[in-house]
This record gives structure tokens, C-alpha cells and sequence, in this order.
């Protein structure tokens, strides 16, 4: 790979990515035959053997290089100091830098700097210093200097002037990467032990805080959100934008609701919730955009006489719990011809009954014949799940002085992975607000609920209490003994003793159980919100170089595009998107395109070698300085025709 043809990344109208063969010294004409002066530098130059291997086989059979004498063995003439005219050209790693011209703003340097400070330091500052608000250097000050990584310190005179080091640059000699901040190696490149003086490969450090280190391929899905969390988190975002079938006959506004949805058929037999039939909607409020439910009640002949009637929709919006589904409000409305109850919506929600108790459809296995699908057992761990979560909706309920009144599998939603909310609490309320209420005897009427509840899960049908001693023989081949224990005290003659307290002591250490897993769970959803995050940083960045590449108003000035940052921007992509395999097939490897986006992101010092799409030409560029090509292509768009 040649590195003559560098031409077109110079932007001749600015000083951007100026990259010019060397000259004097290190001539672009590649000349076969060495001058005498060439040979005297080479003899000068230090025997890569002495570099590597620490000696040379050939020193005393001719080999033409530098040979460190025993008195002296550094291996760096004694002579040989980092000046422009000694250093090796860059064609002889056909890689080409950038360095910036004028330094990158650094925090004034004590005069101490000369003697580093440990590396312990340097490495912490130097996280700091990339993320530092001052940023990259604009690439419009970036030069070619064949000397970058020079071995170059500055002389005590001029690092007791914090001004010296900071902006005043001694021609090209000083690496502006060279600040007490990096270590070694951002005074080298990997390269530079096969000819210069520098024979230790210091890694750089990697600003792990800042992105995240590339997983091996078999782990890419930790990059992103988890297949199943993504799957439900999707159907519940299409669910909730889900636009109402036209010709519903509903109102098209209802007290600041709008474009209402029923969740449910509202035709054929109805199921009586109490004596009434309710039906379930989804509409968006006016006020806020949000989706909520409504749950109507079509009662004849409802009238509300006195506001007293929502004074426990009052309480009950009071009453916030994980396992409750909230109350919003409560209206009656002459348009339905109901009452209308306001609850938070939850996409994708499903009942208890639908999950668990009603008859699946028939399945037809290979075509021979129908047969009716096993009701899915739930497990004794789920049914623990539930239970505590009711018990602990029924214990905040109880200690607000209300009772449930509704605990049945068709009320009581699954709104997520085991996740119990109990939804139509108040509405009994209202409608029986001018019988006397006796709360102590209704909060004994919600434990037999509760057990009923239980059974029907546990046997998969809702009759079961018909026939008690049969519903105990099949809960108890099923499930244990704790189970079974806990359903009985439910369904037991009320008492003084049937208290909430009195069934978390039969719950017991399963709680405990509980109270761990869903700690891990919000672990492991913290978790994969972290990687969501990282995402959220590379759509920015995709969406820049959207933005920049291949614009088509352009498309006829190549200089837009071949020329400076874009070039670069547009080697980047390759570089990035565009590898082909050794048999010129697409590389499409994930975790290279996240860690590369993620260091492009991070804007670190690692270097990486950009090459033409001919394979003419190759660009030694840290992630930093394309980080600044970026910025400074997208800021030029946004200040020039795209505005
Ligand atoms: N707060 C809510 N958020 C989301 N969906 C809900 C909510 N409340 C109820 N639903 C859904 O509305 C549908 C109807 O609920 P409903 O309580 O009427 O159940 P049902 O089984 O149809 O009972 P019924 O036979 O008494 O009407 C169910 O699929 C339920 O998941």
C-alpha cells in the first residue's frame, strides 16, 4: 500500500486535514538508490534487532545499523535526537498522522510536568481530560507531522511556562497528546518499536467509563434490550396506538376523553359483574394525552342524588399501590347512559380468568382429530407470586379503611412477568353508596373472595366451590400443604382472628422469597435500561452521519465528500460498516460496529488506519480527531443550506 497519493485529503480553500507528503527529510519521491546522506542517517538509525530481540546477529557481519556499545546501551545513537531531519519518513510505515498544528487547550501544567507523574494518576487524569468540556481540537487544525510521536519533552524552561506548554507549540516537535495525562503509549504508536528508541508497548487506557468494552460475539445481545423485554414492551407501545375501528357508534368525546377503544366484545351473552354488565374501554384524555381506561356500568335508571355518592372514588384515588390499578375519577354520563369509572390504563393487561382459568381452544395435533388443550398448571412459585401480591393490595386497602369487595380472576389483571393488579376496586362503591356500608364484615367478605380466588386457580375453574371437599382433595394433590393451608383459612367462618396480619403469618419466609426476586428483577431490568443508554448515545451519532454522508446537493462537488472531515467521516463509515472478508465478503459483525461507534463516541486516543477505497492510500487517525471531524462536518451543516 502506497502512501504517496495523499493529495485529495487536502482541502486546499482551508487549513482542514492539511496532510502533505513530507519534505526535506522525508521526501515523497521514494528514491531506490540511498544518497550518502541517507546512509549516514541509516547508519545512525537504531537496528530494529537491538529493538526487538535486544540483540543483533548481523552486528558484527555488516548489518548497516545502530548498534548500542556496551558503555552505552541505550539504543538510540548517542547523537540521534527527535529532530525533524533524523526521523524516520513516514513512508516507511505507510502511515501517516495527524497532529494537531496548535495544541489541544490543555488545564495549565505545574512546572513539575517534566518529571511525570505515576501512572496511577496519569491514567485518572486522563479520563478526566477526554471528557473534559474543553473537547477535541477543531480539526481544522490538524497538520500531517511525520514527527507525532517523537519522544519529545520539553525543556524546563518551557514547562515552567504553563503558557509554553499550553499554546505556544515549538514548531511541530511538541505531541499534543504528550500531557501528563497519557500514558506512554500516546507518546508512541504500536509501530514505533520496529524504528525508534522506544521498545516497551504501553497500552493506552481505555476510558471504560466512558463506553462499553466490545463482548465477545456469542454476548451481543447484552448490547441490547433483552428479546422478550423487547417483544412485550413493543405490543404494549402498538397497543396503546391502536386506532379504534370507525363505526363503533361511540361518542366521539366523553367528559375529556377521546377516541375510545372497547377492550372487550360488547356483544353476545355478557357476564354480569354483580348484577351489572360492564364493559372496558381505552380512551386518551384530553388533559394530558394519556391512555386510561373506562370502565362503564350500565345500570338502569342510575342517578347520582348527591355528591356523596363519590366520596369513596375520593378515597379510594388515595389508595396507590403496586397491586392496585389506580382510580382517576368517576362520572356519570346521560350520552352512555352510565356510570363511568376512570382507571389507569395498562397495555396488553390480562385477566387472572384469561391467563389461567378459561378453556383454551381445542388444538388439532398433526390433523389427527381434535383435542382439547391442558390448562397450563401455574406453578407453585407463581401462585406464591399472586398471592402475596393480593394479600398486599388487601392489606393497604384494609388499613385505608375500605374494602376490595371485588377479588375475582376476571378482575384482577396480569399487567407484566407474575406482576398482579388488582382493577374495578370503588365501583361497588358508588353504586350501593345508599346502603349502609359495614366495612369490618365487607373486609371478612373480601378473605373468602380471596380464597375463592385461590381455588380457582389452583383447579383451573371457576365452579369448583360448588363442590368444597372435592375443590380441597384437588388443590391439595397439586400443590403443598402450605398452599392448601392458606386457602382454608381464607374460606373460614369469619372471626376476630381471620385478620391480614394473621395470613402474612401463614405466608411466612416466602416473603422473603418475594421480596428477593423482585429486587433481582429490578436488577436485571436496571440492567438492561444500561444498555438502552448506551444505544440512545450511537442513534445520535448514526443520525449525524446521516446527516453528513452521501448528501446529494453535493453530489457533484466531490470535493465535499472527498475532501478533509468528510473524507474522513466517509473512510470512518468503511472502516466501520464496509470490511470485507479475505474472500471480499461483507463483514457484518455487530460488536465491531458498537465498539468502534461507542469509542467514536467516547472520543478516545486510540488510533485506527483508514484506507481508500482503492487501497492507494491509508490515515493513521485517533478516535478523537474523528470525533471532531464529526462534530465540525455536522455543525457546518447545521450553520450553512440545511440550517
Ligand atoms: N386497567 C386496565 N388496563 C388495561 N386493560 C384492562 C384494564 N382493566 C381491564 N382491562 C382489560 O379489559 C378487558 C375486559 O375487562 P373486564 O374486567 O371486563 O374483564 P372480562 O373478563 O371481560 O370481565 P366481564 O365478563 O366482567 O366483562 C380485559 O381483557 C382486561 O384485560
Amino acid at each position: 500500500m502506497a502512501t504517496g497519493d495523499l493529495a485529495f485529503f487536502s482541502r486546499p480553500s482551508s487549513s482542514a486535514v492539511r496532510i502533505v507528503a513530507p519534505t526535506n527529510g522525508h521526501d515523497p519521491s521514494p528514491s531506490p538508490k540511498p544518497s550518502p546522506k541517507k546512509s549516514e542517517s541509516i547508519a545512525q538509525r537504531p537496528c530494529r534487532n537491538i529493538v526487538i530481540y535486544g540483540s543483533c546477529k548481523f552486528q558484527d557481519k555488516g548489518c548497516i545499523y545502530y548498534h548500542p556499545q556496551r558503555d552505552n546501551p541505550s539504543p538510540i545513537p548517542p547523537n540521534e535526537s527527535p529532530t525533524l531531519s533524523n526521523a524516520l519518513p513516514a513512508q516507511s510505515v505507510n502511515a501517516p498522522v495527524f497532529v494537531p498544528k496548535t495544541p489541544v487547550v490543555q488545564p495549565a501544567v505545574p512546572a513539575t510536568v517534566a518529571s511525570p507523574p505515576p501512572v496511577e494518576a496519569k491514567a485518572n487524569h486522563s479520563q478526566s481530560s477526554s471528557s473534559s468540556s474543553s473537547g477535541p481540537p477543531s480539526f481544522e487544525e490538524f497538520e500531517y507531522d511525520p514527527y507525532a510521536y517523537s519522544n519529545f519533552t520539553p525543556n524546563a524552561d518551557e514547562t515552567a511556562n504553563g503558557d509554553s506548554l499550553v499554546g505556544g507549540m515549538h514548531g511541530m516537535q511538541h505531541n499534543p497528546y504528550d500531557t501528563p495525562g497519557m500514558l506512554e503509549y500516546d507518546n508512541q504508536d504500536p509501530m514505533d518499536v520496529f524504528y525508534a528508541g522506544q521498545p516497551t508497548f504501553v497500552r493506552q487506557p481505555l476510558n471504560y467509563h466512558l463506553y462499553s468494552q466490545s463482548l465477545p460475539e456469542n454476548l451481543e445481545p447484552r448490547y441490547f434490550v433483552s428479546d422478550d423485554i423487547r417483544e412485550e414492551l413493543q405490543r404494549r407501545s402498538e397497543i396503546i396506538y391502536t386506532a379504534p375501528a370507525p363505526g363503533l357508534g361511540l361518542p366521539d368525546e366523553l367528559q375529556g376523553y377521546h377516541s375510545l377503544l372497547p377492550l372487550e366484545t360488547t356483544t353476545g351473552d355478557r357476564r354480569k359483574f354483580g348484577s351489572w354488565v360492564s364493559t372496558v374501554y381505552r380512551a386518551i384524555s384530553s388533559k394530558d394525552g394519556m391512555p386510561y381506561v373506562l370502565r362503564r356500568v350500565g345500570v338502569e335508571n342510575f342517578r347520582v342524588t348527591s355528591q356523596a355518592a363519590f366520596s369513596a372514588i375520593e378515597k379510594w384515588s388515595r389508595v396507590r399501590h403496586p397491586n392496585i390499578v389506580t382510580i382517576r375519577e368517576a362520572f356519570t354520563t346521560r350520552a352512555f347512559g352510565a356510570l363511568v369509572v376512570v382507571y389507569d390504563y395498562h397495555p396488553n393487561a390480562k385477566t387472572l380468568f384469561d391467563a389461567h382459568v378459561k378453556p383454551k381452544a381445542p388444538q388439532f395435533p398433526n390433523g389427527h382429530g381434535r383435542m382439547p388443550s391442558s390448562e397450563a398448571k401455574i406453578s407453585e412459585r407463581t401462585l406464591w407470586s399472586y398471592l402475596i401480591q393480593i394479600a398486599s393490595a388487601l392489606k393497604a386497602v384494609h388499613d385505608a379503611g375500605l374494602s376490595m369487595r371485588v377479588i375475582d380472576p376476571s378482575k384482577v389483571l396480569i399487567t407484566g412477568q407474575n406482576r398482579i393488579r388488582i382493577g374495578s376496586c370503588g365501583i361497588v362503591d358508588v353504586l350501593m353508596h345508599d346502603t349502609r356500608q359495614d366495612v369490618p364484615r365487607l373486609q371478612q367478605e373480601d378473605f373468602n373472595m380471596f380464597g375463592r380466588l385461590v381455588f380457582s386457580l389452583c383447579c383451573t375453574s371457576l365452579g369448583v366451590m360448588n363442590d368444597l371437599q372435592k375443590a380441597v382433595a384437588n388443590l391439595g394433590k397439586g400443590y403443598s400443604a402450605d398452599i392448601k393451608n392458606v386457602a382454608l383459612f381464607l374460606i373460614s367462618k369469619p372471626g376476630p382472628h381471620k385478620t391480614i396480619g394473621q395470613l402474612f403469618d401463614l405466608i411466612g419466609s416466602r416473603l422473603l422469597t418475594e421480596f428477593d426476586e423482585s429486587q433481582s428483577a429490578a436488577d436485571r431490568l436496571e440492567g438492561e435500561l444500561m444498555s438502552e443508554l448506551e444505544n440512545g448515545r450511537l442513534v445520535r451519532l448514526l443520525c449525524k452521519f446521516g446527516f453528513i454522508n452521501e448528501r446529494p446537493e453535493f453530489a457533484r462537488d466531490a470535493r465535499w465528500s472527498e475532501t478533509g472531515d468528510r473524507y474522513i467521516i466517509k473512510l470512518f463509515r468503511d472502516y466501520v460498516f464496509h470490511q470485507v472478508d479475505e474472500h471480499g465478503r461483507p463483514v457484518v459483525n455487530l460488536s465491531h460496529v458498537l465498539t468502534c461507534l461507542n469509542k467514536l463516541d467516547a472520543g478516545v486516543e486510540e488510533r485506527i488506519m483508514l484506507i481508500s477505497r482503492d487501497e492507494q492510500s491509508c490515515l493513521v487517525v485517533s478516535y478523537k480527531e474523528i470525533k471532531a471531524c464529526v462534530s465540525s462536518a455536522f455543525n457546518e451543516l447545521g450553520l450553512g443550506e440545511v440550517g
